[in-house]
C-alpha cells in the first residue's frame, strides 16, 4: 500500500470520529445549513440582478432607447434588501455554529480530564507530562481554533460552488464548460499538496509535545540543573528540539501555502479565456453585456469557493492531525473498572488481605514483585523492609489497587481489589507516601479531603492535624489553616506536606492504613512525636508500613523482607532476631 493511502486510510476514521461529535447536534446544524443556503444564495443572486441593470444602462445609452430610471432604482433597492438578508442570514449560521462547536469542545475537554482519572499510573511512566498536556490543552485549542471555520467555510464554499455553478450554466453553458477545466485541475493540485504536508502537520503537533514535555522536565528540575551547572547542556538540548520543530513546521506551512498561489494562476489563466470568449460572443450578439458581466462576476466568485476549499484543505490537516493525537489519548487502555457494589469486607476466616501468588512486571518482560503469597489479619500491623528497588512501594501500590497484578490476584475480605467500587476503595484505604500530592486549595481544605463525611467541623479538621503534628506549623503560617498551598506545594516544605498527608488520613480513619516512608522528610524529634501519635491510629487498623526506623518496624506484628521482590524472611521481632539474615543485619 502507498504512503499517499495509508495517509487517507488513517484521515478518514477520525473524520468519521469527529462527526460523530456533531451527531447530538444534527437538528441545529441542519438550521445552519438553511440559514447558509439562504445568505448565500442572496450574495450569488447579485451578479445577476446587477446585470439586468447593466444591460439597461447600456441599451440605453449605446442603443438609443431611454433609460428606465424606475426599474434601475428597484433593482438598487432590491440588491440592497437580498445583502441584508444575506447579512441577517449569516449571522444566524454563525451563532448557532459557535453554540455547537463550543459545546463540542467542552464535551472532548470533559473526556479528556476524566479519562487522565481512569488510566493507569504506568500509563504516566512512560508518556512525558509535557506530552499529556499537550494532548489536553495544545490539541484541543487548535481544534477549538479551526472547527467553526472549516465548518462554516466549507458549507459556504460549497453552497456557493453549486449555485454559481447553476448559474453559469443558465447564462452560457459553453463559457461554463471552460471555467470548469479548473476543477480538476484545483483537485489534482490540492490533493498532491495536501498529501506532502499531512506527514509534516502531524510531526509537527508531536515535536510540539516533546518540546512542551522537555520545557516542563527543566522547570521542575531547575534546581538540578543549576546545581550541575547543566544550563548549557539544557539550552542546547532545547535548541536542537526547537530547531527540529522549526524545521517541520516550517515545511508544514510551506508546502500547504503553495496551494493558494498554484490555484490562483491556474484561475487567472481560465479568467483571460472567459474575457476572449465572452468579448466575441457579445461582439455576435449571442449574449447581452449584462450577463457576460456577470458572467465574469461569478468567474471571481466562484474561484473563492476553490481557494477557500483549498485554504480549509489546509486547515483540515492541522485539526486531523490535533483530533488523531486526541483520540490516541482517549483510545488508551483505562485501568479496569472497579464493578463490585456494597462488597462484604468481612472476611469468612480471619484473613483480611490476600496476596495470592502475586507477580507485577512494569514493562511485562522483568518481574518486579515475584510470585507473593502473604495472608494478613484484620488489625494486623506488618513492616515490609528490603534494599531500594526491592519492589516494596510496588507492593503497596498494588494493594491500594493503582497497579494491577500481572498474574494473581489481591483479595481485601475475600473481594478482588480491582472489583471494589472506587468510592468503597477510598473508603477502605488512607494512604501516606513520600512524596504527597496536596491540592492547591486551603490546608483545611487538603485535611478534610481525607474524611468520608460531607461536612467537616474545623475542630475535627483541627484534631487530627494536632495528632499528625502538624498543628504547630499550620497556625505559625500567616493565614494558619486558610492558607492556600501553591501549585506543587512549593510554599510547604516536603516535611510539611508529609504531616498535613498524614493529618489528612487520621480524617479517613481507614480500615487499612499504607504507610510508604511516611515521615521520611521529618527531623527525628518530630518523628518521634508522630509515631506516638500514629501508634494511636493504627490501633485497630490494618496496617502496612514501609520504613527505615528500625523503632518503628521492631513494634510491627510481622516484618516481612522483600528482596527483587520476593519475600525472603517473615516472622515477627522475636522470630527474626534470632535467625541470620538481612533483618538481623538491618537491625543491627
Ligand atoms: N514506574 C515505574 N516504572 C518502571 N519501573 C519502576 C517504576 N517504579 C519502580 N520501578 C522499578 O521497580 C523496582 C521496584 O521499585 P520500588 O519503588 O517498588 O522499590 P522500593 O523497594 O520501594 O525502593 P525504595 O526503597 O528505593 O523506594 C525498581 O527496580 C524500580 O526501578
Amino acid at each position: 500500500m502507498t504512503r499517499d493511502k495509508n495517509t487517507y486510510n488513517k484521515i478518514q476514521p477520525v473524520i468519521k470520529r469527529l462527526l460523530n461529535y456533531i451527531k447530538p447536534y444534527k437538528r441545529k446544524l441542519f438550521s445552519v445549513v438553511i440559514f447558509a443556503v439562504c445568505s448565500t444564495s442572496f450574495t450569488i443572486l447579485s451578479p445577476v440582478i446587477l446585470g439586468l441593470a447593466v444591460t439597461e444602462l447600456y441599451e440605453g445609452a449605446v442603443q438609443g432607447s431611454k433609460v428606465d430610471l424606475q426599474y434601475i432604482f428597484l433593482i438598487i433597492c432590491l440588491l440592497a434588501v437580498l445583502y441584508l438578508l444575506s447579512s441577517v442570514f449569516t449571522y444566524m449560521q454563525e451563532y448557532l455554529l459557535i453554540g455547537v462547536t463550543q459545546k463540542i469542545i467542552y464535551t472532548l475537554r470533559s473526556e479528556v480530564y476524566q479519562k487522565l482519572y481512569k488510566l493507569p499510573i504506568t500509563f504516566f511512566d512512560h508518556t512525558s507530562h509535557g506530552d499529556i498536556l499537550s494532548r489536553s490543552i495544545n490539541d484541543i485549542e487548535k481544534i477549538n481554533n479551526t472547527f467553526k471555520q472549516m465548518i462554516s467555510q466549507f458549507l459556504t464554499s460549497v453552497i456557493s460552488l453549486l449555485g454559481i455553478m447553476l448559474i453559469m450554466l443558465y447564462i452560457s453553458p459553453l463559457i461554463t464548460g471552460v471555467v470548469f477545466l479548473i476543477i480538476p485541475g484545483s483537485i489534482f493540485i490540492t490533493k498532491k499538496i495536501v498529501k506532502k504536508s499531512q506527514l509534516y502537520f502531524k510531526n509537527q503537533q508531536k515535536l510540539l509535545g516533546n518540546l512542551n514535555g522537555f520545557v516542563e522536565e527543566s522547570y521542575t528540575g531547575q534546581e538540578t540543573i543549576k546545581a550541575f551547572n547543566l544550563e548549557n547542556d539544557a539550552d542546547e538540548n532545547f535548541q536542537k528540539r526547537n530547531n527540529l520543530l522549526y524545521e517541520y513546521s516550517w515545511k508544514a506551512q510551506y508546502i500547504s501555502s503553495t496551494i493558494t498561489p498554484l490555484l490562483k494562476l491556474l484561475q487567472n489563466m481560465v479568467y483571460i479565456v472567459v474575457c476572449v470568449l465572452g468579448s466575441i460572443f457579445v461582439i455576435n450578439q449571442l449574449i447581452t453585456l449584462g450577463n457576460i458581466q456577470a458572467f465574469i462576476m461569478y468567474v471571481r466568485q466562484f474561484q473563492q469557493p476553490v481557494n477557500k476549499l483549498a485554504t480549509i484543505m489546509n486547515t483540515i490537516q492541522s485539526t486531523i492531525a490535533a483530533s488523531e493525537r486526541v483520540f490516541q489519548l482517549l483510545d488508551e487502555k483505562e485501568q479496569p473498572l472497579s464493578a463490585k457494589k456494597n462488597a462484604d469486607h468481612s472476611s469468612h476466616n480471619n484473613e483480611f488481605v490476600h496476596f495470592e501468588n502475586v507477580s507485577f512486571s512494569y514493562d511485562h518482560s522483568s518481574s518486579v514483585i515475584n510470585n507473593v503469597n502473604l495472608k494478613i489479619n484484620k488489625g494486623e500491623t506488618v513492616a515490609i523492609i528490603g534494599e531500594n528497588g526491592a519492589g516494596k512501594s510496588t507492593l503497596s501500590l498494588l494493594l491500594l489497587g493503582l497497579l494491577a497484578p500481572s498474574e494473581g490476584r489481591i483479595l481485601i475480605g475475600g473481594n478482588n481489589i480491582h472489583q471494589i467500587e472506587e468510592q468503597e476503595k477510598f473508603e477502605l484505604f488512607g494512604t501516606v507516601f513520600q512524596e504527597n500530592w496536596l491540592f492547591s486549595r486551603s490546608i483545611r481544605e487538603n485535611i478534610a479531603y481525607g474524611s468520608k463525611a460531607d461536612d467537616v467541623t474545623d475542630e475535627e479538621v483541627i484534631k487530627a492535624a494536632e495528632l499528625a503534628q502538624a498543628d504547630y506549623f499550620i497556625r505559625n503560617l500567616p493565614d494558619g489553616y486558610n492558607t492556600i498551598i501553591n501549585e506543587s506545594g512549593s510554599n510547604l516544605s516536603e516535611g510539611e506536606k508529609q504531616l498535613i498527608a498524614i493529618a489528612r488520613a487520621v480524617m479517613a480513619q481507614p480500615e487499612i492504613l499504607v504507610l510508604d516512608e511516611a515521615t521520611s522528610h521529618v527531623d527525628m524529634m518530630m518523628d518521634e512525636r508522630i509515631q506516638t501519635g500514629l501508634q494511636g491510629l493504627m490501633r485497630g487498623r490494618t496496617t502496612f508500613i514501609i520504613a527505615h526506623q528500625p523503632s518503628t518496624i521492631k513494634t510491627a506484628d510481622r516484618i516481612i523482607v522483600l528482596e527483587n521482590g520476593e519475600i525472603i524472611q517473615e516472622g515477627n521481632h522475636d522470630e527474626l532476631w534470632q535467625k541470620h539474615g538481612y533483618y538481623k543485619d538491618f537491625i543491627s
